[in-house]
């Protein structure tokens, strides 16, 4: 799995965000106008060959694989590529989770890129984002938690517009956390899932990270 520290502050942080959080938002944009738009075939065929154009820009320097996770030493976590949350993912809604006294939520829109029965959430979509939700539902003392298994239930169709994640710890056994998470709209819950979350028995990307930090300190001190 690809974690790797960056020995950058929370200025340095927020830099980055500032600059690649609005060209996600612009690339989502442009997802959903491709969905909605209704301008005639010469536009679609002008507009597709400025997309190439923007996409042959980008392409200039690029990474091999995914984006990956990368953390601040104080485990500030850069998961900017995560089809759920990630800063610089135009697929992600995104979802930003807020953890409160152990409980986790999130309000996000579920535009036109989201749909799967006419007007109405796909399925996979619910369980991605309940999936994450489980996942930070459980994740403690920055040791993740990966989904062993994820039950869903799906109770009505969700429509398209603005929806609510909650999730909570319903138990632990040893490395295993019990999650509940729901997903609803302004009528009440449409999806519910239960998720067991268990805790790698290692997690060598986890000491790797600490092991780099503490060399770093050394090297300073
Ligand atoms: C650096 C800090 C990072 C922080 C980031 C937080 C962000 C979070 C982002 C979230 C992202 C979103 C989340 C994602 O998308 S996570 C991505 C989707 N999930 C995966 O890819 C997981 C793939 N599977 C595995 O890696 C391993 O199989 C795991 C780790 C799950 C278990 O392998 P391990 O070798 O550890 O297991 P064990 O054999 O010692 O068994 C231990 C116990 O667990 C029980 N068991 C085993 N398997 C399952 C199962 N499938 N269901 C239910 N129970 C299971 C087993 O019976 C035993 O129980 P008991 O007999 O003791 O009672």
């Amino acid at each position: 799995m690809d974690f790797r520290l960056e020995d950058i502050d929370d200025a340095e942080v927020e830099r980055r965000l500032s600059i690649v959080e609005p060209l996600t938002d612009a690339v989502r944009e442009l997802v959903d106008a491709v969905i909605r738009t209704e301008v005639d075939d010469a536009e679609l065929v002008a507009a597709r060959e400025q997309i190439e154009a923007i996409v042959a820009r980008l392409r200039a320097q690029q990474k091999d694989k995914g984006y990956g996770v990368s953390f601040t030493r104080d485990f500030t976590g850069m998961p900017w590529g995560n089809a759920a949350t990630g800063a610089r993912n135009a697929v992600a809604p995104p979802l930003r989770i807020k953890k409160v006294d152990g409980v986790t939520r999130a309000d996000v829109v579920l535009g036109a890129a989201y749909e799967g029965p006419g007007g109405h959430v796909h399925g996979g979509i619910a369980a991605l984002l309940l999936d994450q939700l489980v996942g930070e539902t459980a994740a403690a003392d920055h040791m993740p938690s990966f989904t062993g298994t994820l039950t869903v239930r799906y109770l009505r169709p969700t429509p398209l517009g603005p929806v609510t994640l909650e999730g909570r710890v319903t138990g632990t056994d040893g490395r295993k956390t019990f999650v509940h998470g729901e997903l609803s709209d302004a009528d009440g819950v449409t999806v519910e899932a239960e998720a067991i979350m268990i805790q790698p028995k290692h997690f060598p990307a986890r000491d790797a990270i600490i092991s780099t930090i503490a060399k770093l300190e050394n090297e300073r001190s």
